[in-house]
């Protein structure tokens, strides 16, 4: 039953806001143990620097390429971060009108926004075309047709970008691969130029560019190549045709280490697109991305109580308070989260799943991980900041946790802990 002595400080996926400092781990300069308590279990912990350095590092790696970052808003969604990206230039890329209205409370421009997604509503549409998006990326036929024709209506022109399925694999996982021509997303790759021409055909229409996004956790640098390349040859195929583009979007999809991953830096990221534009002669081009889990993932931590040490008689679980519906991934994707001690105890290690008291076997958070522990502890899930929060559920009437941003000796509450009371506020009982 007994294992290892458990006297090593776990590594960290990324040094930049989080540190062991003796046997703390801190978040910047406070201590995340001192967090817990003023601000309670489960609770999402933010460093600032991480997010600004991660932003500044794909800023500068296009040097004097003119470019925009559209920050991914899905992958974390808080007002408190868009803002700071928002402070930082980015522009963003939205897949609904709640993230549009949602950028926009948060401080950032309309004219800075990118709007993805299969399935736009009229509603969506008129809405961002009243605040005057920078555009939309189109994912099908129909969509174009539907896009055009409220503008028509509303006397405007609609700009808009063709999202291209390059029918390329991100070598990901399924459920987060997207740019296969089985996948639901963008417009078939034979189906591009047809469109275009058709929509440059169309006065409510003003062709802005081209888009791809081929999927998300992506750790090599091939799979970007192979799309780009595609979108490329359809640029040069635009041109002899008199359709210039403003503008060339690659996406998002820049993965991170979780565990022992090595994904290409950022800078090795930009470089590789920008010389694809380069070796074509189409640097003049305008060179967007939208990265979400590449500025934030490793920004972030979950911090939560161990309730219990439960012995079974084939396993230990380390029952957690923050379950599935806190952090979904391992649940959705089978993904190894990083867990590791706030305050590291010296003593017998043993083997341990950590899992949430939610009524589902699926609800874990990490399996097999040799931890030392005692009720009351306080673990930290990893690489947490993105796509945590923003996919989080209130299952089991669980009150979301709340979140705190972390700059250097401060820290900022910007999502309050839920209230159970919160939870049905919007929930109604028939009179008899
Ligand atoms: C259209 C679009 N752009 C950008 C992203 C951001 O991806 P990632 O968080 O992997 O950078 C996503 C999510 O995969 C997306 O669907
Ligand atoms: N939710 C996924 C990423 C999805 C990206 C959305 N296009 C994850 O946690 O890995």
């Amino acid at each position: 039953m007994t294992d290892t002595l458990q006297t090593q400080i776990p590594s960290l996926p990324d040094g930049v806001s989080f540190a062991y400092r003796g046997d703390a781990l801190y978040c910047e300069d406070l201590p995340v143990s001192e967090l817990a308590s003023r601000y309670g279990t489960p609770l999402y912990v933010y460093g600032q620097k991480a997010i600004r350095t991660a932003y500044q590092e794909y800023d500068q790696a296009f040097g004097e390429h003119p470019h925009s970052i559209m920050y991914s808003v899905k992958a974390n969604s808080n007002l408190a971060i868009v803002n700071l990206l928002a402070r930082l230039g980015a522009g963003f890329d939205v897949v609904s009108g709640g993230e549009l209205l949602r950028v926009i409370a948060a401080g950032a421009e309309p004219s800075r926004v990118v709007f993805s997604g299969v399935g736009k509503t009229d509603a969506e549409i008129t809405l961002a075309l009243q605040k005057g998006i920078r555009c939309f990326n189109i994912e099908s036929i129909p969509e174009l047709e539907q896009i055009a024709s409220i503008a028509r209506k509303m006397g405007r022109r609609a700009p808009v970008s063709v999202r291209v399925n390059p029918n390329v694999d991100a070598k990901t996982h399924p459920y987060i691969s997207t740019g296969l021509r089985n996948n639901k997303f963008g417009v078939a790759y034979e189906q591009t130029l047809p469109l275009y021409r058709h929509a440059a055909a169309l006065p409510e229409i003003e062709i802005t560019g081209i888009d791809c996004h081929i999927g998300s956790q992506i750790t090599e640098l091939s799979p970007f190549k192979d799309a780009g390349e595609k979108i490329l040859d359809l640029v040069a195929k635009l041109a002899e045709e008199g359709i210039v583009l403003r503008h060339i979007d690659f996406g998002g999809g820049l993965g991170v280490r979780y565990k022992d991953e090595t994904p290409p830096s950022r800078k090795a990221f930009i470089e590789t697109l920008l010389g694809m534009l380069e070796r074509r002669g189409m640097s003049r081009l305008d060179c967007l991305i939208e990265p979400g889990r590449s500025i934030v993932a490793n920004a972030g931590i979950l911090v939560c109580s161990v309730i219990r040490d439960k012995t079974g008689e084939t396993k230990n679980f380390a029952v957690v308070d923050a379950a599935m519906n806190d952090m979904g991934r391992p649940m959705f994707y089978q993904a190894w989260m990083g867990v590791v001690p706030v305050k590291i105890r010296r003593g017998d290690s043993r083997c341990y799943d950590v899992v949430g008291p939610i009524c589902e076997s699926g609800d874990w958070l990490a399996r097999q991980r040799t931890l030392c522990i005692r009720q009351g502890d306080l673990l930290a899930v990893t690489s947490a900041g993105a796509y945590g929060m923003s996919m989080s559920s209130n299952y089991n009437t669980r009150p979301r946790a709340a979140e705190v941003l972390v700059s250097g000796e401060q820290a900022f509450c910007i999502r309050e802990r839920e209230k159970p009371e919160d939870l049905w506020r919007l929930e109604h009982i028939p009179q008899p």
